[in-house]
């Protein structure tokens, strides 16, 4: 038996629900109370028998809506909106009173909605996170109160969570520590878990490891939410970040955890130490290095040549460009490459330049470094800068991964084209200010030779009566369909063969649906994501670590078909009391 995810929500307040799909309700959670609770509230959809039984008659307005009348009336007060902020406050609002309409709404509108409950937008909010506060949503784990962690985790009203996005706020997007605000980026992401990646509202869960900040500002901020100290370092954070598993595994021995925007060294670390523990990976190492892969791939296919054939240049060492460096040197080997010959295609420069072997290095960065003996050019001072690298090296791909805007200017663009036709120029910091070239600049400057993928969603480019429309390199391709996918499968561990098959999954996807593009539109996350899922699971099974969805002999069209069935719909069922 599998777990049917498109069922009626599990929370503290649920009794039972019946064939017919009707909820029995907590015979305590009646009346007013009803309405203040989003996972239940129905606002003005409450039914007349509803209104009589639940003890709601006379507190509602007359007009009993359906869910599409509300998600119209809502929309048409959202598009009065202009401010990205006030809109993204606006949709989040919704979330807290009416979680169902709030999908509803959200998933009609997917990609208008998305660069404001997610990239960009979403990294205004979490700077301004604190001043935007209304009222609690999510698990907050801090120095206050982590020695009561199975305590907190008591506290949250929902019995059954298989997702949980976790981030210690030290680099949110490309804008750094952030402290408390880092909470709004769990609860973006996991806003694409269910719209995206079918897992129903009620099984999914924000959480913010509070260990302080390194921000003075932020601390000597009077409106700041956040504990005020240093962050936690050393024994002591990672005793933290212990107990936070600890008391998980104990409420939700079922959860799956993304780890997100955890700054380098803390993310290397935390991935490693947890990963057998309990199933999870790292969104910017894994599911960057696999949505980057996709698009490589899809744009060689477009140029007619080879993965193996390309010499990669890679700008930003952290999570996602080592990540990403990771994620290629396994699709070159599958490619019929060696190990060696792999790595010496990836070059990957860091705030000081090309990674060298003779530079002293942070250790998750030595496996990527070259010999400067076997390295092949000459460079001037203690390592070669992008450019120098960029023409050295003969790059044919260029990937932004550093969170500095500018980074990728005309001369190195340029210095690309001079290599090969086509280059692939992918600046995929995020957000949209980080970005390390504009892709209508890029475009310009290559007269549109260039493929181009970026982080944050760009408007098409029109160049010489030619529109081009600009993919996003994001890796919400990747992380609903892998959570997705392992919450279905109920995995014991997340292997990188798993992250792999995401990555080749989309890849697929895309060739099929979209053969011009590297990327699909925004529009299609949720048909890309129910593939990703199903090759996770097939992956799953093959690797051993599948707990359930144990058919082995499933065609392809039957596991998406079943994989299809467990996305969970924005519906309202019928309540009943307990
Ligand atoms: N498109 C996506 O899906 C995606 C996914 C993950 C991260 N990102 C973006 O990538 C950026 C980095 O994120 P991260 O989590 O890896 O951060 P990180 O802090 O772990 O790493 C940043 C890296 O950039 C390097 N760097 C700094 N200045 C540089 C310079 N001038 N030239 C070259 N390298 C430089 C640093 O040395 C470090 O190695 C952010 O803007 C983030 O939004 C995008
Ligand atoms: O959050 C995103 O948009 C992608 C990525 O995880 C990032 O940190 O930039
Ligand atoms: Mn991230």
């Amino acid at each position: 038996m599998t777990h049917n995810l498109n069922t009626p929500l599990t929370t503290h307040y649920d009794v039972r629900r019946d064939e017919a799909g009707h909820r029995y309700l907590h015979p305590l959670v009646l009346g007013f109370d009803l309405t203040r609770i989003p996972l239940l509230n129905k606002g003005t959809a409450f039914t007349s028998e509803e209104r009589q039984t639940l003890g709601l008659d006379g507190l509602l307005a007359p007009q009993v809506d359906s869910l599409d009348d509300l998600v119209t009336r809502l929309y048409a007060d959202y598009t009065k909106l202009q401010d990205p902020l006030e809109k993204h406050v606006f949709l989040r609002g919704v979330q807290d009173r009416n979680e169902v309409l709030f999908y509803a709404l959200l998933s009609r509108h997917v990609e208008e909605m998305l660069p404001i409950v997610y990239t960009p937008t979403v990294g205004l909010a979490v700077q301004k996170f604190s001043q935007i506060y209304r009222v609690p949503r999510g698990l907050t784990l801090s120095t206050l109160n982590i020695e009561r962690a199975e305590q907190a985790l008591a506290n949250v009203p929902l019995n059954d969570v298989r997702i949980i996005v976790a981030t210690d706020s030290s680099a949110i997007l490309g804008i750094g520590d952030q402290g408390f605000g880092g909470m709004a980026i769990s609860i973006g992401k996991l806003s694409l878990y269910t719209v995206a990646g079918g897992v129903g509202p009620d099984k999914t869960l924000p959480v913010e490891l509070d260990v302080g900040t390194g921000r003075q500002d932020l601390i000597d901020d009077p409106s700041y939410l956040g504990v005020k100290h240093k962050r936690l370092t050393g024994e002591e954070y990672l005793r933290f970040v212990d107990r936070f598993v600890e008391a998980t595994l104990e409420r939700y021995p079922k959860a799956i955890i993304q780890w997100e925007d955890f700054s380098r060294d803390a993310a290397f670390t935390v991935l490693e130490r947890y990963r057998k523990v309990v199933p999870s990976f790292n969104d910017d190492i894994q599911g960057t290095g696999a949505v980057v892969l996709s698009g490589v791939l899809n744009a060689c296919r477009i140029k007619g040549e080879r993965l193996r054939d390309q010499k990669i240049v890679l700008s930003g060492a952290g999570a996602g460009g080592i990540g990403v460096t990771d994620a290629l040197r396994r699709g070159l080997i599958r490619d019929g490459l060696s190990d060696a010959e792999a790595r010496a295609r990836l070059f990957v420069l860091d705030s000081g330049g090309l990674l060298l072997s003779d530079r002293k290095l942070d250790e998750y960065k030595r496996a990527y470094a070259h010999d400067p003996a076997t390295l092949g050019f000459e460079y001037e001072g203690k390592a070669p800068d992008l450019l120098a690298t960029v023409k050295g090296a003969g790059a044919t791909v260029l990937i932004g991964l550093s969170g500095i805007a500018g980074t990728f200017s005309e001369e190195v663009v340029k210095a690309t084209l001079a290599n090969t036709p086509r280059p692939l120029v992918f600046p995929l910091s995020n957000p949209t200010a980080n970005c390390e070239a504009l892709p209508s600049d890029v475009l310009n400057w290559t007269d549109g030779a260039a493929i181009v993928a970026t982080g944050s969603p760009f408007d098409p480019v029109e160049l010489n009566g030619q529109t081009y429309p600009v993919g996003q390199g994001n890796n919400a391709f990747i992380f609903p369909g892998l959570g997705f996918g392992c919450i279905l499968a109920r995995v014991r561990e997340i292997t990188d063969e798993m992250v792999l098959e995401a990555a080749y999954a989309l890849a697929a996807y895309t060739e099929r649906h979209y053969p011009e593009r590297i990327y699909p539109p925004v529009s299609e996350l949720s048909a890309a994501s129910i593939e990703v899922a199903a090759a996770v699971i097939k992956q799953a099974l093959k690797d051993g670590v599948a707990a359930e969805f144990g058919v082995r002999d499933l065609s392809d069209e039957a596991l998406l078909e079943r994989v299809r069935g467990k996305f969970w719909v924005p519906k309202y069922l019928p309540f009943k009391l307990g």
